[in-house]
């Protein structure tokens, strides 16, 4: 059903004869040549892509994790782990918006129509070309941690668990990788859609801050058609064994405690809400990818709770970064990784996603998880791993290692 903020532009001569994937590579390259920043994305399970363009780099800056209730401006947050001048938290307005399900029109905001219509015919009208000029990070490259270094901050995560410094720390690193001939960061995006039905994936670029592109299993706060808040307690990691059914894998008591800490978080902000009216399910086993997690969802029906509109936003506040991501207790598991891990996450670990894009009231946060970031002539890869007291350093890296599997598919 059109919708009446927006205006439908037919496609021009040019792009007449252009497929559907062809069409968001045209759209994508004057996003690029403009200098605008945009994101593509794929939802868990969805058929196809939806791409956002923002005016303008400036309309992208906000201070504030975004408001998911159905008044709030329609958009594609892009949040860092920390926000920093470096890595701002960004909220891309849905100004031109593309559907892959609906590819015979780009619709423009009515409120950017103005000023946008005029520009976008003109790019449209261009013809189609084979080389995109992706957005690059003027920051350093970020160190990348040999396996040695990643273990002394491990058994520094152990040591500050066992002397009560922290219950729960997530550590993480950086992995550089050489970029293929010829990479492409539309055609990976296309692969990992193909790979990973089940994931949310996505490519990001943005003037100044760069380009990223993920495959996240992790929903951190999601507000559904039928009504529903949802997020989900996601920790514990096991490659996916060939031949064995993904219910009948077996997790070491570390595994069970780190998920029920996080679990127990997730708790605690519906406590801190006063929310008593929840669903619980889990943990059950879950794949992503080649590997396999415990995960607990959580959900709450909206019409049940005291404040609807509010629920979605305080949640995300209070949730962002998770004891997923972070640790707990949150302010001192942040501290310890501000002092001891050596690098810039970035926008790893941070959330992305779009909020009433599809429709008012529907939004779609997730951790940004199992990513990279394109660079001039090579990919910085991240992972991380949460951390107990059992925790042994060979066996964190050796999971770091499998979880950037999953992202370094697009390298091969
Ligand atoms: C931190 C990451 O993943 C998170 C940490 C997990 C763990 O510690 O087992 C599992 C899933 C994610 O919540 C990552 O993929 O980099």
């Amino acid at each position: 059903m059109p919708a009446p903020d927006l205006r439908y532009l037919p496609w021009p001569a040019v792009a007449a004869d252009l497929d559907a994937p062809a069409r968001l590579r045209h759209l994508v390259a004057g996003a690029l040549r403009t200098d605008r920043p945009l994101a593509a994305w794929r939802e868990p399970g969805a058929g196809h892509p939806r791409l956002v363009v923002a005016r303008s780099l400036e309309a992208t800056y906000t201070g504030l994790p975004p408001a998911l209730d159905a008044e709030a401006p329609a958009g594609f947050a892009f949040f860092p782990f920390r926000d920093s001048d470096h890595n701002p938290a960004l909220f891309l307005p849905a100004d031109v918006r593309y559907d892959l399900a609906h590819p015979e029109a780009v619709a423009v905001a009515a409120t950017a129509a103005r000023e946008l219509v005029p520009l976008l015919t003109a790019w449209l009208a261009l013809p189609p070309v084979a080389e995109l000029a992706w957005h690059h990070s003027p920051q350093p490259a970020p160190t990348a941690a040999t396996e040695a270094e990643y273990s002394a901050l491990v058994s520094a995560g152990v040591a500050a668990i066992g002397a009560r410094a922290v219950m729960k720390v997530v550590s993480s690193r950086a992995a550089r990788r050489p970029l293929p001939a010829g990479f492409d960061p539309l055609r990976a995006f296309a692969k990992l859609c193909d790979k990973y039905p089940r994931a949310f994936v996505s490519l990001v670029s943005v003037p100044g801050v760069g380009t990223w592109l993920g495959a996240s299993p992790e929903v951190l706060a999601e507000v559904t058609a039928g009504g529903q808040f949802h997020t989900m307690a996601l920790a514990g990691t096991q490659p996916l064994a060939p031949d064995v059914p993904p219910q009948y894998a077996i997790w070491r008591q570390k595994e069970i405690e780190e998920q029920a800490l996080v679990a127990r978080y997730i708790v605690n902000c519906f406590k801190q809400l006063r929310l008593r009216e929840y669903h619980e399910t889990g943990p059950r086993t879950v794949v992503a990818g080649q590997l396999l997690h415990l995960r607990t969802d959580f959900e709450v029906d909206l019409k049940n709770v005291p404040s609807p509109a509010s629920l979605g936003t305080d949640m995300l506040r209070l949730l962002h970064p998770t004891s997923a991501v972070g640790g707990m207790p949150k302010a001192a598991a942040m501290a310890f990784l501000q002092q001891h891990e050596g690098y810039d996450r970035a926008y790893y670990s941070g959330f992305l996603g779009p909020v009433n894009v599809a429709a008012p009231g529907i939004s779609g946060l997730y951790v940004n998880l199992r990513c990279l970031q394109v660079r001039a002539d090579e990919a910085v890869l991240y992972a991380g791993t949460g951390l107990t007291e059992d925790s042994d350093p060979t066996r964190e890296w050796q999971e770091t290692e499998m979880k950037l599997q999953t992202v370094a598919a697009v390298l091969n």
